[in-house]
C-alpha cells in the first residue's frame, strides 16, 4: 500500500462551529475515499483545509511524506492535488481542449509538446475527445462536469478531490460519470464528497461520515450505508425511526 494523504488531528472551528473536530484518516494510491454527512457536517470544509484555502487550529496535513499544513494552496496543486467543485469553474470562454492545456501547463507544471500530448490523453480518458474543440461555457451540464473532473485530472494529480461532482445531472449522466471516475481510479489517491449513495458504492473503497467535524464512521461503503449511526444523522431519522 502507497499513503497519499494523512491527516493527523485536524481541527478548526469558525467561531462556534466546528468543520473538523480532532481528524484523523488516511489514503492510499488507487484508494477512492466517499465523504457523507449531514449538510454543514464541514465536509466541504475538510476538502478546504486539504487544498490549503483555509488554515487549521491544529493538527497536519501530510501528502506523499510531505508535511503541506502551511504551504500555500498554489504549492499545493503542484505537489499533486487537483479539484473538482460542484459548480463547474472552466474557462468558459476557451474550447475544452484549451481549458486542458491550461490546467496541464499550470496545473501539471508541463509545457510544449508534453503538456499538449497529455490533454489530449486526458480529453481521450474522460470521453470529451469528440468536444475538443467546443466552448466549454456552451457545453451542456454533464460536459461541463466532465471537464471539471478532466481539469483536475490534467493537473497530473495524485490526489483528487471531488465536490459533489455528480449533483444535478439525470440518472444516466450519473452513470456515465461514475464511469468516467472509476476509469482513472487506480492511477490516483480521491476522496469524493457525494449525496447520490449509489455513485460512491460503486466507485468509493471505504466511506467516512461527518457529523459537527467529528469523524463517526469510516468503513466499507456497504456497512457503513446499511450503520444505524448513518440512518440516525445522515437521513435525520431518530433511534426511534431505525428501530
Ligand atoms: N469560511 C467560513 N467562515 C465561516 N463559516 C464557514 C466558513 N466555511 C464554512 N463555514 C460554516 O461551516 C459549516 C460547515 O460548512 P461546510 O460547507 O464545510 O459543510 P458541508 O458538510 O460541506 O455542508 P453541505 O453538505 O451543505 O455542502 C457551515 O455552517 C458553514 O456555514
Amino acid at each position: 500500500m502507497v499513503e497519499v494523504l494523512r491527516v493527523a488531528g485536524l481541527c478548526k472551528n469558525f467561531g462556534v462551529i466546528r468543520v473538523a473536530d480532532d481528524l484523523d484518516f488516511e489514503l492510499a494510491l488507487g484508494e477512492c475515499l466517499g465523504v457523507i454527512g449531514p449538510n454543514g457536517a464541514g465536509k466541504s470544509s475538510v476538502l478546504n483545509l486539504i487544498v490549503g484555502l483555509i488554515k487549521p487550529d491544529a493538527g497536519s496535513i501530510t501528502l506523499d511524506g510531505i508535511d503541506i499544513t502551511e504551504l500555500l494552496p498554489h504549492r499545493r496543486v503542484r505537489l499533486g492535488i487537483g479539484r473538482a467543485f460542484q459548480i463547474p469553474q472552466p474557462f468558459p470562454h476557451l474550447s475544452v481542449y484549451e481549458n486542458l492545456l491550461v490546467a496541464a501547463t499550470y496545473g501539471g507544471g508541463l509545457h510544449g509538446a508534453a503538456a499538449a500530448d497529455w490533454a489530449m490523453d486526458v480529453l481521450c480518458r474522460t470521453s470529451l475527445a469528440g468536444k475538443a474543440d467546443r466552448i466549454a461555457g456552451a457545453l451542456p451540464l454533464i460536459d461541463r462536469k466532465r471537464l471539471e473532473f478532466a481539469k483536475a485530472l490534467a493537473s497530473k494529480p495524485r490526489l483528487i478531490l471531488l465536490d459533489e461532482i455528480a449533483a444535478g445531472l439525470t440518472e444516466p449522466e450519473v452513470e456515465r460519470l461514475i464511469e468516467v471516475i472509476a476509469g482513472v481510479k487506480a492511477d490516483h489517491a480521491m476522496i469524493w464528497i457525494e449525496h447520490i449513495p449509489h455513485a460512491l458504492r460503486a466507485v468509493a473503497d471505504r466511506i467516512l461520515v461527518l457529523n459537527f467535524g467529528r469523524k463517526v464512521l469510516d468503513g466499507p461503503p456497504g456497512e457503513v450505508m446499511e450503520s444505524r449511526t448513518v440512518k440516525e444523522i445522515y437521513m435525520g431519522l431518530t433511534a426511534d425511526d431505525v428501530a
